[in-house]
């Protein structure tokens, strides 16, 4: 495509030939190939400006600057007040404005946004909807599946993949929105149909400072779905938690329809009631404004009836019919690394879980005690460059539910592991019971050593991620696995000894 075409939404001052053609778009010069446009972004850890001869190495013809740039480059040059902007403008007229077309939901929250946008997903495709899925776990495009670096994909890549699920004959993309991409604009230019709001807790305050900042980041999500009328004529939805105690706030600040979910606010547009649990999953009453349906679902936990609520209030505003939801939460197979209960038959269970913030730690550990006649043994440790502030908060969450506590190291990032360790310490009672292993595999190997029948051990904070983030090296780690090949020895040990006996 002409540069001049996709220029044609951006005010920029272009030098060389505004007719070249353009072959691609990235912001990373280690992606860019022969006829590309690279643009250039002055990020939080280094600036892209600096990688320019790299872009030219490897064949851009093109590069868009910021406007500080100085010097002049032997390729057509387009400089632009704000690159982060221009990346998501440029790729919305490449990829022919996709987002336009498709049905597109994005889910923001603390906590829930993969385990929401996975419900959705699961409920469109049960109705034979094609789609696109996009956030932590991975990023789906119909049936492809490709790798994800961050949880909401840069602003190409999601006019990229969009355009590709188009072309698949695909109807919706669903997506989780992290408050990083808001401030990073990579969502900048996505025509959303449906924004949904989970809750509000403390997380990431090295990066928003503030719980303010914080919720102003998510807050201009739901400003940004504006007031015009979504695609196929319907009118556009903020769906949100009526319990959570910012739902005013995420009301105030869009102009756009409002619907509301909750379990004890009675005002709720959407409600469940009469919720029961147990180990194999929860019911409850859905109350909505097409009447009341008893639902069945194999997630458990309080906090997983509120997943379901938002994505059945997400159903209905797609025009599922009350059976339609109940059959799919019925047929519902969960989250990997989600409360992901890990086949054992050692007479305790044993629960991966992706609890990384002190509410989603609540949530689980407390679900996990509702559910267990025996101990509850806890293995975390929180990631390094991370917010900190939430390091002795979890402990002391840690400690109010668990009988005993395993700290161990995640993902510590270039921190020194023994100063982590520490600082979650801290958030302990002088009567806690815990020990510090900070070998992972060597912490989760000693909680399931000491558990014995009815005990739940819960290894909380890396769920799905099959790699563990060192301060020089990335490497192979799978808490599932982990937990798998310690439980497969201890049985060896058994056999071997009754053997003996
Ligand atoms: C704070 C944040 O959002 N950071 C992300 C953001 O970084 P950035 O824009 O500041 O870019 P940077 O790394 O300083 O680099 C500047 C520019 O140079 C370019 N570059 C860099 C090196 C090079 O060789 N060539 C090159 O062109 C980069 O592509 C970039 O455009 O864009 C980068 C490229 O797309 C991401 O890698 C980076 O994620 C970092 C690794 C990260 O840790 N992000 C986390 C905190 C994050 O975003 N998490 C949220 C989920 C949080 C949650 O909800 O729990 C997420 O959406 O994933
Ligand atoms: N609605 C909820 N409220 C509180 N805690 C929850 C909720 N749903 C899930 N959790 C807890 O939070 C953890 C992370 O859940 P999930 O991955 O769905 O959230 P997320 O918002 O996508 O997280 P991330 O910010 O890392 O992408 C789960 O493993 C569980 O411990
Ligand atoms: N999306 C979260 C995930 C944290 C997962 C945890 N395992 C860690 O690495 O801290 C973040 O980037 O803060
Ligand atoms: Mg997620």
């Amino acid at each position: 495509m002409k540069l001049s075409k996709i220029t044609s939404n951006l005010r920029c001052a272009i030098t060389g030939d505004k007719d070249v053609e353009v072959l691609g778009i990235t912001n990373d010069t280690r992606k860019v190939q022969a006829g590309w446009a690279f643009v250039a972004i002055k990020g939080y850890s280094t600036d892209g400006h600096k990688f320019i001869p790299q872009a030219l190495e490897n064949g851009a013809s093109v590069v868009i600057v910021d406007r500080d740039f100085k010097g002049e480059l032997p390729v057509t040059t387009v400089t632009v007040k704000d690159s982060r902007k221009a990346l998501a403008k440029l790729s919305m007229e490449f990829y022919g404005h996709p987002t336009e077309k498709l049905r597109v939901i994005g889910v923001t929250g603390t906590n829930g946004k993969t385990t929401v946008t996975n419900l959705i997903n699961e409920m469109l495709e049960s109705r034979g909807h094609k789609t696109g899925l996009f956030g932590t776990n991975n990023y789906k495009v119909i049936d492809k599946i490709i790798d994800a670096p961050t949880t909401t994909p840069e602003s190409f890549q999601i006019q990229k993949m969009c355009s590709e699920i188009l072309d698949g004959g695909g109807e919706y993309a669903t997506m989780e929105v992290s408050s990083h991409a808001v401030v990073t604009k990579r969502i900048y230019g996505t025509d959303y149909d449906i924004g949904v709001f989970t809750n509000l807790t403390q997380d990431h305050l090295d990066f928003h400072k503030t719980m303010d900042e914080y919720k102003h980041a998510k807050g201009r999500f739901f400003t940004s779905l504006g007031t015009g009328a979504s695609k196929g004529g319907k009118t556009k939805v903020a769906i949100i938690n009526n319990d959570d105690k910012h739902a005013e706030y995420f009301q105030s600040v869009t102009l756009t329809d409002v619907v509301t979910y909750g379990i004890y606010n009675q005002n709720s547009d959407i409600i469940a009631k009469e919720i029961t649990m147990s180990s194999q999953g929860s019911s409850f009453i859905l109350e909505t404004w097409m009447g009341s349906i008893d639902i069945k679902t194999s997630l458990t936990g309080e906090f997983n009836v509120y997943n379901c609520l938002a994505a059945i209030t997400v159903a209905l505003v797609e025009g599922f019919t009350l059976s339609e939801i109940k059959n799919a939460m019925a047929k519902l197979v969960g989250v990997p690394g989600r409360f992901e209960l890990v086949k054992s038959d050692q007479g305790f269970s044993v629960v991966v879980d992706y609890a990384h913030t002190p509410d989603g730690l609540s949530n689980v550990l407390k679900t996990a005690k509702e559910i267990t006649a025996g101990k509850l043994i806890t293995v975390f440790g929180c990631g390094g460059e991370r917010d900190a502030e939430k390091r002795p908060i979890m402990a002391e969450v840690a400690e109010r539910y668990s009988d005993f506590i395993v700290i161990t190291n995640d993902n510590p990032r270039s921190e020194d592991t023994g100063k982590i360790a520490e600082e979650i310490v801290k958030g302990l009672s002088t009567s806690a019971n815990y020990k510090v292993i900070l070998s992972r595999k060597e912490a989760i190997e000693q909680a399931l050593n000491i558990a014995s029948a009815k005990d739940t051990v819960i290894v909380a904070g890396k769920g799905h991620e099959n790699y563990q983030i060192l301060a020089d090296k990335t490497i192979d780690f799978d808490d599932k696995l982990i937990v798998e090949e310690i439980l497969r020895s201890m049985k060896k040990h058994e056999d071997n000894s009754e053997g003996i006996i």
